[in-house]
């Protein structure tokens, strides 16, 4: 383990039973501040991988260590503590509350972080563009509007590490580019990012691609 890694995967295998061997002993290194998307086809493992990655599941086998953490170490409460602390979620689906404003779904989740700070969450919008969309709620909201609304929710923060799943897969190419183009400055700013993607166009984009077969990594390289 070197300092400037944030995830190291040892042999990390999942299995949801006896004959679904999803992932098999992986070994990935991500550095710091790297954007790495992984890409691979429909069942290959990337949804899981990821949300072993986010701390949201957990692995058969095997350990990971995030930002020098080994979260497999971690209990239940410890692991959930350490994913509000580390890092940002980005989702398909946007998971926003309907009924509440877009600076109401930032505060929710500053809540959740015990930070409920106006100002703060204003900002977070203005980063993404919707300062004048404070008000609205999400079905007054675009596609691509929504998931900025979650791209704030998921900075509030500031952690070090961003995971997506999908983050344009609901969208058109304009607002897929307007959230690409966010991603873009995230990772200028330092934030590590890992996003799990079908579109050859982010396969391109970013620092490496890991593409994953069978749940083993088949081809590793350096983006275009
Ligand atoms: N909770 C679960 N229980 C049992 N099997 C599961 C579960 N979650 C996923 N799987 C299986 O694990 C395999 C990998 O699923 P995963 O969602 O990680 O693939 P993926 O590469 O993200 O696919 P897609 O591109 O279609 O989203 C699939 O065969 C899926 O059916």
């Amino acid at each position: 383990m070197d300092k400037n890694d944030m995830i190291v995967t040892t042999n990390l295998s999942k299995s949801y039973d006896d004959k679904t061997h999803v992932l098999k002993d992986l070994n990935i290194v991500i550095r710091k501040g790297e954007w790495v998307n992984i890409m691979g086809p429909s069942g290959s493992g990337k949804t899981t991988l990821l949300n072993i990655l986010s701390c949201l599941d957990r692995p058969t086998n095997g350990s990971i260590i995030i930002n020098g953490t080994e979260v497999t170490k971690l209990s239940q409460n410890e692991m959930a503590k350490f994913r509000r602390e580390n890092i940002g979620l980005v989702f398909q689906q946007y998971h926003l509350i309907p009924y509440l404003t877009a600076l109401e779904n930032v505060m929710l989740a500053q809540h959740f972080h015990s930070m409920v700070d106006e100002e703060e969450a204003k900002k977070a919008l203005e980063l993404v563009g919707l300062g004048h969309r404070l008000e609205h709620i999400p079905a007054h909201l675009s596609g691509g509007e929504q998931q900025r609304v979650s791209i704030a929710r998921a900075l509030i923060n500031q952690p070090s590490l961003i995971l997506a799943d999908e983050p344009t897969g609901n969208l058109d190419r304009t607002n897929g580019k307007i959230i690409l183009d966010l991603f873009k400055k995230l990772h200028k700013n330092g934030h590590t990012i890992v996003i799990v993607t079908h579109d050859p166009e982010i396969g391109m984009m970013g620092d490496r691609l890991i593409k994953l077969m069978d749940g083993r990594t088949v081809d590793e390289r350096e983006s275009a």
